[in-house]
């Protein structure tokens, strides 16, 4: 479970988080969305301690992730925006095992979580691949894959599908409902709802860093307008 307690972040004089409570249960799977710059990637780098709150407190698990930071980056993973910016090895095989061996996991058991995680984003036996030579999509998944490799209990996940052509696309929706059928929970940033407001459990609304909107899909999508969010079935 991740908690946030009257969040507070600053950069410089401005709050870009400004008093945020929220509690997001294991296996719940969430969108936060909101306009440009209305803190929503602010806010999701605190739940695995990225960021430090300038007032307030996060917590996962009841744990505090200032505190506890290694417990919060096993159990909260995060895919940034760009996956190219998170890859720190040339290859699939040796990026996804790069935290489960952060881990100390002996070396059975990583290759072990490396097969796994690989499989689990259809990328079996691709170990060997350069990374710089895969397709957008393969490079999305791969990146999910270096995060499910550590065994998170919730996805963080920033605009997964910006930049991805149609068929990348479905491949990563295809990964979050395997991910929601395996009971990880997912927290995804963004602003465009199409394809996914049906597979969330609750949306989130951010305006100007304040929670303006905390409800299940079917009521949050009549009051996207609130957040700057166009509605899907329109
Ligand atoms: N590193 C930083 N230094 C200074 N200001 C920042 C920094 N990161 C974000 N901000 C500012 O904080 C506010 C919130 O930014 P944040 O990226 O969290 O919003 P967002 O909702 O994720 O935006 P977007 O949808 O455009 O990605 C914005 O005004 C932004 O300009």
């Amino acid at each position: 479970m991740i908690e946030t307690e009257s969040l507070v972040h600053r950069y410089g004089e401005a709050a870009a988080v400004d008093g945020v409570s929220l509690t997001i249960d294991d296996g719940e799977a969430v969108a936060v969305v909101g306009a440009n710059g209305s803190g929503k990637t602010t806010l999701v780098r605190h739940f695995n301690a990225l960021l430090e709150p300038d007032e307030g407190s996060v917590a996962v698990d009841g744990r505090d992730v200032t505190e506890h930071t290694v417990y919060a980056r096993t159990s909260v993973g995060m895919v940034f925006q760009h996956p190219r910016d998170q890859f720190v090895s040339a290859t699939v095989g040796a990026d996804v095992a790069f935290g489960p061996e952060n881990l100390g996991l002996d070396r059975e058991a990583i290759d072990r979580r490396v097969a796994d995680a690989l499989a689990a984003v259809d990328m079996a036996g691709r170990g060997d691949e350069r990374i710089d030579r895969l397709s957008g999509g393969e490079q999305a998944r791969v990146a999910i894959a270096g995060v499910l490799a550590m065994d998170p209990d919730h996805l963080v996940m920033d605009e997964p599908l910006v930049g991805l052509d149609s068929a990348a696309r479905e491949s990563v929706l295809a990964q979050l409902d395997s991910l929601a059928t395996d009971g990880t929970g997912l927290v995804v940033v963004t602003h465009d709802l199409r394809d996914l407001a049906e597979r969330v459990d609750r949306i989130v609304g951010l305006a100007d860093g304040r929670v303006v909107l905390d409800d299940d899909p079917a009521s949050a999508l009549d009051r996207l307008d609130s957040v700057g969010v166009r509605d899907p079935r329109c």
